[in-house]
């Protein structure tokens, strides 16, 4: 293995990622941030600058399960204090196992401002993928709003609340064209874009050769969409999910919600004298937002042939169905460990949106969270009083809580309470989705787990019951880090604590999790080595580190 070092300075960069000019977060004065490519085994070091001049910021490698450094987690309020302007702060931590993964701003809303960007981790030397392929093509996937996130989330915390609607665009490789189309000479009713081959947010291509095999790696750190990829003329065979093999199969798109990644393999065994669509579309949400379209270039066609039939069309939006049978195709490969075949707890976690003083919240087991100022990390470990709410958060929620319908009374309450799971316990979690609301709502959330990855051992509609245990998939349950609810649906995970710290278990939709949409989970924090004092110093934790031990 090796050591891999970067240098990045966060800062705020105009930039045209749908060809209207906006301010950005980037990295090293670029959108996307530089992408990341290590082996498996290697420790990956970013020393970061926070440039931005008057906010702190942190950034989370996704899917990375950080075993023994819950310090580099990179989440505001868990795992450390956001970095201060002009400070420095040091990530360091292992890539054990090859994947597709990427990296994102956790603090505020910044992922939405486009503090992200890809982080791909080959098999170690000597080491081999279990499916063979030529050459691959990186798809990092999200969308775009024109306002900005300061905007944003003054609306979400207001009264009236305002909503922030659906993207204005959604970007490949942070490239999108906003109110035109690249196919507007085959599709009607579209207008042209006007854009020159060097400008910011020029159409993508992905250059291969005809007759080979390509791994299409493909990652959404979406603010809001569910998305669905297709190529033209090109069937796709899933082999990946969230860094984790799955059993092989075919289909003519994917779906991809955010904070989810896929490996898919495709045959370049089409017409070679055309370039083909990549096209990638709204889901599981009325579409407002144009589909996002790439050029496949099969060599040596130019980069920049327009491909003259139409591009693949999103399934639509409301067809749940087409969904689900995406979904429950996604199986462990042989090889992958198995679940334990029980487990020591089990927590219903009932998804709702709810009203706070008139703010509007979203809650879990009717608790929306909060974070604390000082990181649960530190304030655990350290046993220090009053840095969160010390009562324990509900398991479960009133047997008679019709899901079908909008919450009876919609009050909620608030807290920064911390699901303490017993140190290598094995912990099942039944997400329950459920009436928004409004009559008839009910909306797709992808949860995302950060220290672990989970099995997923079922889904299934309405409310779980006991019996829904019996069809738990024990045998190939897919192993991931991110899973999604549908509406009025439950998920069922199990995963074993066995990584000392403290971790958020939460929805990946931006304005959801900051209004309160996730949990806090610890365990082992006595076992937790030496936290940097850069992690600790603010809160009462900065406290006690900035001044002399007595
Ligand atoms: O949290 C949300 O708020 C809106 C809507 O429910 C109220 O405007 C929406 O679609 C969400 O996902």
């Amino acid at each position: 293995w090796k050591a891999r070092h970067f240098h990045w300075e966060v800062g705020y960069v105009f930039w045209k990622p749908d060809c209207q000019e906006k301010v950005m977060i980037g990295i090293n004065g670029q959108f996307p941030g530089p992408t990341i490519r290590a082996k498996a085994g290697d420790i990956i070091v970013v020393e970061l600058k926070n440039s931005l001049p008057t906010e702190g910021v942190v950034i989370h490698w996704h899917g990375i399960r950080q075993m023994g450094t819950p310090w580099a987690d990179g989440t505001a309020s868990l795992s450390q204090c956001p970095i201060k302007p002009d400070e420095v702060f040091v990530y360091r931590f292992k890539v054990d196992k090859p994947g597709t993964y990427f990296y994102h701003g956790h603090y505020g809303m910044q992922r939405a401002a486009g503090l992200y960007g890809s982080l791909v981790v080959e098999v170690a030397d000597g080491e081999k993928e279990p499916f063979h392929y030529d050459g691959e093509l990186n798809l990092l996937l999200s969308d775009w709003y024109h306002q900005d996130i300061y905007t944003q989330m003054v609306g979400l915390s207001s009264v009236p609340f305002r909503w922030i609607g659906e993207p204005q665009t959604l970007l490949i490789n942070g490239k999108g064209q906003y109110n035109c189309s690249l196919a507007a000479h085959v599709v009607a009713e579209q207008s042209a874009c006007e854009i020159t081959s060097s400008s910011q947010c020029a159409p993508v291509t992905f250059r291969v050769l005809p007759k080979k095999t390509y791994r299409l790696r493909i990652a959404s750190t979406t603010s809001l969409a569910s998305l669905n990829l297709a190529i033209a003329n090109h069937k796709m065979v899933v082999v990946e999910a969230d860094g984790n093999y799955v059993q092989p199969f075919a289909v003519d798109d994917v779906d991809v919600y955010s904070g989810e990644s896929y490996s898919v393999l495709i045959q370049t065994d089409q017409d070679p004298s055309s370039n083909y669509w990549i096209s990638v579309g709204v889901r599981g949400r009325q579409p407002k937002t144009q589909p996002a379209l790439a050029i496949l270039n099969y060599y040596p066609n130019a980069a920049e042939k327009l491909p003259t039939s139409v591009p693949p069309v999103t399934p639509v939006w409301n067809d749940y169905t087409h969904s689900k049978s995406f979904t429950y195709k996604i199986l462990a490969l042989q090889g992958t460990p198995r679940p334990p075949s029980s487990s020591h707890r089990l927590m219903s976690l009932l998804n709702t949106q709810n009203k706070l003083n008139g703010y509007t919240k979203w809650s879990i087991n009717n608790v929306s969270l909060v974070l604390p100022p000082t990181p649960y990390l530190g304030s655990i470990k350290h046993r220090l009083a009053n840095a969160f709410v010390t009562v324990k958060p509900p398991e479960s929620f009133p047997v008679d809580y019709n899901v079908m319908k909008p919450p009876v009374n919609p009050n909620t309450t608030q807290s920064s309470g911390v699901y303490m799971l017993e140190f290598n316990s094995t912990v099942d979690v039944i997400l329950q989705n459920a009436n928004a609301l409004s009559e008839n709502i009910s909306e797709i959330h992808p949860w995302h787990l950060h220290g672990h990855d989970f099995w997923v051992l079922g889904y299934g509609e309405g409310r779980f019951t006991k019996n829904d245990v019996k069809s738990f998939n024990l045998k190939n349950p897919p192993l991931r880090n991110t899973v999604v609810i549908f509406p009025y649906g439950w998920t069922a995970i199990r995963f074993v604590a066995d990584n000392p710290g403290a971790w958020a278990f939460h929805c990946h939709i931006e304005p959801h999790l900051h209004m309160g949409m996730g949990v806090i989970f610890a365990e082992g924090v006595e076992l937790v080595g030496r936290i940097p004092k850069e992690a600790m110093t603010c809160g009462l934790t900065g406290k006690k580190f900035m001044n002399p031990y007595p």
